[in-house]
Parts: C-alpha cells; structure tokens; sequence
C-alpha cells in the first residue's frame, strides 16, 4: 500500500498555544480515517494542514509528505482532494449560483471566472453529480440564498465532480437532514468501492461508514489514540477524552455516542 499522507512532527502556533502539537500522522491509500475529539482538539486544524490550508512550523524534523512529494503547487494539490469544510462554505457564501460553485470543483476555485474554460464533459458531470445530490433543481439559485444544509450539499458536490483521490470531509454532515446523511454515507459507500481514501473529522459518529475502521482521536492539539474503531469508540476511552460520562451504542455497524 502507498503511503499518500505523511506528517511528522507537524505544530501549528497560533498566540502562543501549539493548537497542533508535534503531530505525526500517515494515511495509506483506500485506507479511511475518522478524527474525533472534543471542541478546540485541532481536528481542523489537522485537516487544513493535509490541504496546505495552512502551514507547519519549520523544524528540521517536520516534514509533510503528500502523495509521494514534498511540494506543491497548491492547486494541483487540490485537483488530489474533494475538500469540505466550514471555512469553504464560508467563502462559498456569495452571489455565484449554486452550479457555479459546483462546477468550480474541476478548478479548486471558489466559482467561476473569465479564463475557466468549461467543457461539454464537466457540465454533463455536474449535472449527474447534482442530481445524485437531490440539489439539481438548485442550480441557478445564488449561494448566499440557500439554506445550511442546501449550501452544504452543493459544496459536496464542488468536492466530488472532479473525481478526487482522496476526500477531506470536515463536520460535512452539518446541518443536513436525516434523509441527505443517509444519501451521503451511500455517497461514502461509493467513494470506498471506487477505491478512494476518506478521512473526515466529525462529531457524528454515525456518520463512521462500516468501511471506516481507523480512527483517529484528539485532545488539546495531539493524537490521544489511533486504532481500531472498535477499540476506540468505546465508553471508558471517549468519557477521559471528552471528561463526561459518554455512553456508545452500535447499530448495523454504525455509532451513536452521547452523555
Ligand atoms: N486563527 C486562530 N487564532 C487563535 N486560535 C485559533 C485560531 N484558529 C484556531 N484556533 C484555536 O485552535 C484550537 C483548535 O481549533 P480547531 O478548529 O482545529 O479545533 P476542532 O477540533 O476542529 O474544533 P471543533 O470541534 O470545535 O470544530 C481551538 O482552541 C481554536 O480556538
């Protein structure tokens, strides 16, 4: 197996915290990893480092190794990653129509400008990727118009159009409705089948497909664990991480945690 993510000893200052704490993490290709972990943890933070969002602090030993190079020209990093995160759908939040926004996906930009050039493929594929979505009849309706969940549901699609390898899904579920979670683990299902890797950072465990068996746990800027999800997701080990009493339930291979 490839190894297409690999930090060592990355740490992110901000005011004088570490919000990232000489984190190492790897990711091997059709491997699936879920990052969990109370508020503040740096699940994002994690995340925006793996999309050269923002950057590590230099040290000798800090190294960020993405698909087997060191450097990046960012947007073709980003022609690797189908990224979702509120700090895009906050830039997303505009006057471009919702089509717009999801065809922008085959470009990394946020919307479309005077030198992309569209092709017939890439419009045919929006379409399919839209419906699949149920966000079709949303095409020509400005971003800054729609709902939460619509506009997450059409940056889903900004993510998946240009068939990336690897999907960065951050809190992608909020504020979708029961029936839109249950489309996107199929959209999950799909992407494992299709040979994809997924890492997201969620609150919500359900949204942990069966084929998702790592996870990933943070606190306070550093992996607390990593392991097996059925050695994770346990009572004992959530109630330290989170310092509550979190009860775990499983169904059909999906969890639900509470306190
Ligand atoms: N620009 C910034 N300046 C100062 N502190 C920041 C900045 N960005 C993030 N932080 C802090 O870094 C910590 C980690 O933030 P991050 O968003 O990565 O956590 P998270 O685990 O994703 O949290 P949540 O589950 O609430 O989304 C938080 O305490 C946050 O307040």
């Amino acid at each position: 197996m490839e190894e297409i993510i690999c930090l060592e000893h990355a740490t992110v200052r901000r005011q004088d915290t570490a919000i990232l704490d000489d984190v190492s993490f790897s990711v091997f290709s059709n491997e699936h990893v879920a990052i969990i972990g109370p508020n503040g943890a740096g699940k994002s933070t994690l995340v925006q480092v793996i999309s050269e969002e923002i950057h590590p602090l230099y040290s000798e030993h800090t190294k960020r190794i993405l698909f087997g190079r060191e450097r990046w020209q960012v947007l073709q990093l980003r022609q690797h990653l189908g990224i979702v995160s509120q700090s895009i759908q906050y830039l997303c939040n505009s006057t471009y129509q919702a089509w717009e926004i999801a065809i922008s996906g085959f470009f990394s930009s946020i919307g479309l400008d005077f030198h992309h050039q569209i092709t017939q493929e890439q419009i045919n594929t929006v379409e399919v990727v839209m419906r699949r979505y149920g966000v079709w009849h949303l095409k020509n309706k400005q971003m800054n118009r729609l709902s939460s969940g619509e506009a997450r549901r059409i940056l889903l699609c900004r993510a998946s159009v240009h068939d990336p390898q690897v999907m960065l899904l951050d809190e992608a579920v909020s504020n979708l409705d029961f029936p839109s979670r249950h489309q996107y683990r199929e959209t999950l299902d799909t992407l494992d089948r299709a040979g994809k890797t997924i890492i997201l950072a969620t609150h919500e465990l359900s949204e942990i497909i069966p084929a998702i068996k790592r996870i990933v746990v943070m606190k306070e800027g550093k992996i607390v664990a990593d392991g097996e999800k059925k050695d994770i997701l346990r009572e004992d080990l959530l109630s330290e991480v989170y310092g509550a009493n979190v009860f775990v339930d499983e169904r059909e291979g999906l969890y639900t945690a509470w306190c």
